[in-house]
């Protein structure tokens, strides 16, 4: 579960204010889509969720732990994908993993059961062995992912995760999404591509200029224009002179 109370964001150098006094649950159980505009501040709030930015004010909790003040706690529970799979380029894939793994006390032997199961889902055992300068885009989101997930945590947080993900690896992410959320856990995910969010998600949240402009199932965002695709109703509701 994840909770997100009163969350603003000014980022002081620019004094640009991302994100406006966001108020927002996703419960466990739940697939939860964040999607928005260039620039409107998705990325700005899954850093705070995670910990790698601090709120200018408000609280979020993880699971039921606050991110600033219980830190080690909320991070246990959080698996979190970046937008750009930055990654230390010197190691090999594996090394990486097994890096990842000691740093969230993933034991042994469950490590490598784990770590299997997943380079099998993302095919990516034959390159797991290679230096990851060596991998393309995609395969380095592959290897970010599969990090993010080794330690089996409660609530992912991913920006933007089917980005350069093949067919393959895409559906089997997808799939692991809905399976994640039907054992009872919480997923929340940013993403451009509002087919995928119209498709997979219980609810969305439609951020524009920092502010939350909807946010509930696709039929409650129709408000019983059913008719009306997830691409219509991002349109209406963020285009300039949108009423907010
Ligand atoms: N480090 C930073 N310093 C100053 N301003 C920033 C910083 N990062 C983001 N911003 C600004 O904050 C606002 C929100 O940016 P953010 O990256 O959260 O948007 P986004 O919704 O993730 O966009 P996109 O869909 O393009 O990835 C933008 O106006 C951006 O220019």
């Amino acid at each position: 579960m994840i909770e997100i109370t009163g969350v603003s964001k000014v980022y002081n150098r620019s004094g640009i204010k991302a994100v406006d006094g966001l108020n927002l649950t996703v419960q466990s159980g739940e697939i939860f889509g964040f999607i928005g505009p260039n620039g409107a501040g998705k990325t700005t709030t899954i850093k705070m969720m995670v910990g790698l930015l601090e709120p200018t004010a408000g609280s979020i909790k993880i699971d039921g732990y606050d991110i600033r003040s219980n830190a080690i706690e909320a991070k246990r529970r959080i698996a979190y994908v970046p937008d750009n799979p930055d990654v230390y380029e010197k190691l090999r894939g594996i090394e990486y993993l097994n890096f990842i793994a000691d740093v969230y006390d993933v034991p042994i032997e469950h490590r490598q059961q784990r770590i299997s199961y997943l380079l099998d889902t993302f095919e990516m055992s034959d390159a797991v062995g290679d230096l990851i300068q060596s991998y393309s885009h995609g395969m380095r989101q592959k290897i970010v992912l599969i990090g993010a997930l080794l330690h089996d945590p409660s609530v992912w947080i991913l920006d933007e995760p089917m980005v350069g993900l093949d067919p393959h690896s895409s559906f089997q992410l997808k799939e692991m999404m809905r399976r994640h959320c039907d054992e009872g856990h919480t997923v929340f995910f940013s993403t451009h591509v509002l087919e995928v969010a119209e498709r997979l998600c219980d609810r969305i949240g439609i951020i524009n200029k920092g502010r939350l402009v909807a946010c509930g199932t696709l039929d409650e965002l129709r408000h019983g224009q059913m008719d009306e695709s997830l691409e219509q109703l991002f349109l209406q509701l963020t285009e300039e002179g949108a009423v907010q």
